[in-house]
């Protein structure tokens, strides 16, 4: 029998590394200011040279040397123009999803002679859908204190902070460029909204997380509760090549304790590497675990539906791919049940 991880661990191991270097823990959290999982840079009191939109894109920043526009230089990151008084520049973001951050990612890549020598991160809490122009009067708590930066490089900054966030405003002295800001943390959903309604239990929105995962050497699992549809297989989740006879394997903490009724499983854009099957388990104490799905075949670049019958309760479930691969998405509709 395949070991069962704790319910939480994972085996995945994760960089760490002091601000600045070579990366931190936290960047395994999901970033909830991420576009592709909803975020938004609702305003920026200057955006001159290069676009807010651009600090909150997934992927590295790019940068072609030599590609003046009219205004100059095009960088892939947000830029100010140099400032003639004082002041400080700043650009908001509403997160993709609300949540506790645990740490934050600033990024000057490729900003070398036009870099902030300084930046801070803010973060409020807001209900609704506040405007930009409400927001200002919103209370603020500094989550990143005003740190020195330097010029194309990853500045990782932990948060300690159990709060749960809306929107963060990134401030730069005195002005510059960031070409990316990454907000990890983990997200924290009003489920009230439910009540009374199905949710997809293992949906990153709603509070799932991949806890545990066997490879992750091309693409993250993560991604697999994310919302929306994988445009292309390095937005799924995939394993390296597996040559022990084992199988790749994944474990979601669902959105609380829940019922699952419905499971998909998509291979999509997996055309040549998609699993041959896929068995799902259940657990509500980390250490029994009960069949929801028996081992079931699947077919490449396609988005299989499976009704469960008659499962109890679970707060995890793990995802077993046979023998390697990855998948697309992972949903598994359900009810709440608390607990
Ligand atoms: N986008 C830019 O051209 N910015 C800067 N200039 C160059 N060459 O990158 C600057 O700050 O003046």
């Amino acid at each position: 029998m395949t070991p069962r991880p704790a319910a939480g661990a994972s085996d995945v191991p994760r960089p760490s590394g002091p601000p600045g270097t070579a990366g931190a823990g936290f960047t395994a959290l999901p970033d909830l200011a991420l576009r592709t999982l909803g975020g938004s840079v609702i305003a920026a009191n200057d955006e001159s040279f290069a676009e807010r939109e651009n600090l909150i894109r997934p992927g590295r920043p790019g940068f072609r040397p030599h590609t003046f526009g009219a205004k100059g230089q095009v960088y892939d990151g947000w830029e100010t123009r140099r400032r003639r008084e004082p002041g400080h520049d700043w650009a908001l973001v509403r997160l993709g999803m609300p949540g506790a951050i645990r740490g934050v990612v600033i990024d000057t890549a490729w900003f070398t002679g036009n870099y902030p020598p300084h930046a801070s991160v803010e973060a409020t809490a807001a209900g609704g859908y506040p405007t930009a122009a409400e927001l200002e009067s919103a209370d603020w708590v500094e989550i990143v204190p005003r740190s020195a930066v330097t010029g194309d490089a990853e500045h990782f900054f932990e948060v300690a902070d159990e709060r749960r966030y809306t929107h963060v405003r990134l401030n730069m002295f005195p002005d510059g460029g960031i070409a990316r800001l990454r907000v990890h943390g983990e997200v924290r959903p009003d489920l009230s909204l439910y009540e009374g309604l199905g949710l997809d239990l293992a949906a990153l929105e709603n509070g799932g997380l991949v806890t545990g995962c066997s490879n992750e050497f091309y693409s993250s699992p993560n991604n697999v509760i994310a919302p929306g549809l994988a445009r292309h297989q390095a937005e799924g989740w995939e394993t390296a090549r597996r040559r022990d006879g084992g199988n790749d394997w994944l474990v979601i903490r669902l959105a609380g304790a829940g019922v699952v009724r419905l499971a998909e499983i998509d291979t999509t854009n997996l055309v040549f590497n998609a699993p041959a099957a896929v068995t799902l388990t259940g657990t509500a104490d980390g250490d029994t675990w009960f069949p929801l799905l028996p081992r079931t075949r699947l077919l490449p670049d396609t988005p299989h539906r499976f009704r469960i019958e008659g499962a109890p309760p679970a707060t995890h479930v793990r995802v077993d791919i046979h023998p390697d691969g990855g998948l697309a998405r992972v949903r598994l509709h359900g009810f709440l049940t608390g607990g």
